[in-house]
């Protein structure tokens, strides 16, 4: 859900599943328990929550937060956490906040890790999982990646759950984007056709910030920083030469927003392409002119070019062991269309291209990012703790809010061309 979709009618089924109506007193002694007809309105602008509430119709999600009222009975309780797709500054620090909060918190009797994404759920795991105590995940939050390790690539859902049922676990938390949702919905459903009191609970994952429903994702802000230096450098050897380019490739599949953040956040950039804005490359009003435009006037240029920019290029056919479709590179293809361009013109050019790839995303977490990871995997905790299933934790208005998994399937959050942020970069670019 963006800013545009805010406004629509068309809202995905918000209300939250339970495995049951909770019944234990929770074992929390000093929280400020929230209960379930507290909602979170999805709408902030006066002017569009009026109307609805004349019709008792304002929509609203789910408050996340501790309940008075638990549903597993935290002695006898394993629960499992895994991370699937590609890897997302923060990742560490959610493991070590679930589980901490799980053992500590709740005083569940045991946590393990299913290692490399939902292969180590299914019966052809390469690696059994792992114990997870507060030893192993005391100092986890300084270093990138998982210590889980994660996968793409399709399982069982059945095979899944045959292998929760196996480990004994009741509550499993997965951590993931739209791909590891859709998988963990379907475990869900699984789970509901044999009438199990198991529950699956989401964490949102992605650098590339596109969960539907969800205002941000961790690891996001960690990404944009590291974006950024990329881009810094860039413009120091755009400066270095007489007529020099630096370009920038910058992740985002779908989404642009990884590009127009980091465009706003090193306002060197004069030239920003994201998948969401189609471009054009030749003619009078195309990038290429206007960027021999700029470099007549100032001698040097900045590009940043997301990912998924390169969907407008030719099908490259391939898609990733997820089923994603892989773009051609638009980094690549820029550089060359550049030289072609400017050589065709005469004008000499030098095009200096960087490519930081992984390295926004193999990073330990920022300090927003790690407070928002260690928040997300409390709130995750008190979910799974009172009982409810298919379903993620999300933020939305400044409230951690619960979000049912089939909400998010098929559907990615999308950089808005009339909102705030792209209009803020085409204010600062050319
Ligand atoms: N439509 C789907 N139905 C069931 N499972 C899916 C579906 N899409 C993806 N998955 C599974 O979820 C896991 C993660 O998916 P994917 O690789 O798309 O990453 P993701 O969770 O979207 O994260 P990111 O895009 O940020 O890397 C994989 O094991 C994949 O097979
Ligand atoms: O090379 P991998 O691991 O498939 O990851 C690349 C993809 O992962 C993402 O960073 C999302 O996690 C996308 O922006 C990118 O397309
Ligand atoms: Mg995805």
């Amino acid at each position: 859900m963006d800013a545009a979709s805010k406004h629509e009618n068309h809202l995905p089924d918000l209300a939250i599943t339970s495995l049951g109506a909770p019944s234990a007193d929770s074992p929390l002694t000093e929280a400020r328990f929230v209960n379930d007809e507290e909602r979170v309105l999805v709408h902030s602008r006066l002017s569009d929550i009026e109307p609805l509430i004349k019709n008792s119709s304002a929509p609203s999600f789910e408050i996340a937060g501790p309940r008075r009222k638990i549903f597993f009975d935290p002695k006898d309780l394993t629960c499992g956490i895994v991370t699937c797709g590609g890897l997302c500054p923060g990742l560490n620090d959610v493991i070590r906040s679930v589980t901490l909060s799980l053992l500590w918190q709740y005083k569940v009797k045991r946590v393990i890790g299913f290692r490399y994404g939902y292969n180590g759920i299914s019966s052809n795991a390469y690696e059994d999982p792992i114990e997870l105590t507060p030893d192993t995940v005391s100092a986890i939050q300084h270093i990138g990646g998982t210590i889980l390790g994660s996968s793409r690539g399709p399982q069982s859902p059945a095979d899944m759950v045959d292998q929760l049922i196996a480990n004994n676990v009741r509550i499993l938390y997965i951590i993931g984007g739209d791909g590891t949702f859709a998988g963990g919905h379907d475990i869900a459903n699984e789970i509901t056709k044999r009438q199990l009191p198991i529950s699956v609970i989401g964490i949102p994952k992605t650098i590339d910030n596109d969960i539907y429903c969800s205002e941000k994702t961790f690891g996001f802000g960690t990404a944009v920083e590291h974006a950024r230096s990329a881009i810094h450098s860039a413009h120091t050897e755009a400066r270095g030469a007489w007529n020099g380019v630096g370009l920038v490739k910058l992740m985002g599949r779908d989404s642009g927003f990884i590009a127009a953040s980091a465009t706003l956040a090193n306002s060197d950039v004069n030239f920003c392409l994201v998948p969401e804005v189609p471009f054009e490359l030749d003619g009078r009003d195309g990038f290429l002119a206007r960027l021999v435009d700029r470099i007549n006037r100032k001698r040097h240029a900045v590009v940043v070019a997301a990912e998924g920019a390169g969907r407008y290029l030719e099908k490259t056919g391939r898609k990733d062991a997820s089923g994603n479709e892989i773009y051609p590179d638009i980094g690549f293809f820029l550089k060359e269309r550049i030289r072609r361009h400017f050589s065709e013109q005469n004008i000499p050019v030098t095009v200096k291209y960087i490519d930081p790839s992984y390295m926004i995303r193999s990073v330990p977490a920022n300090a927003a990012d790690s407070q928002f990871c260690i928040q997300l995997g409390q709130n995750a905790v008190h979910a799974g703790m009172a009982g409810k299933t298919d379903m993620f934790v999300a933020y939305w208005n400044n409230h951690f809010t619960h979000v049912p998994l089939a909400a998010a399937v098929g559907r990615r959050k999308k950089l808005d061309p009339a909102s705030e942020l792209w209009q803020g970069v085409i204010a600062t670019t050319d």
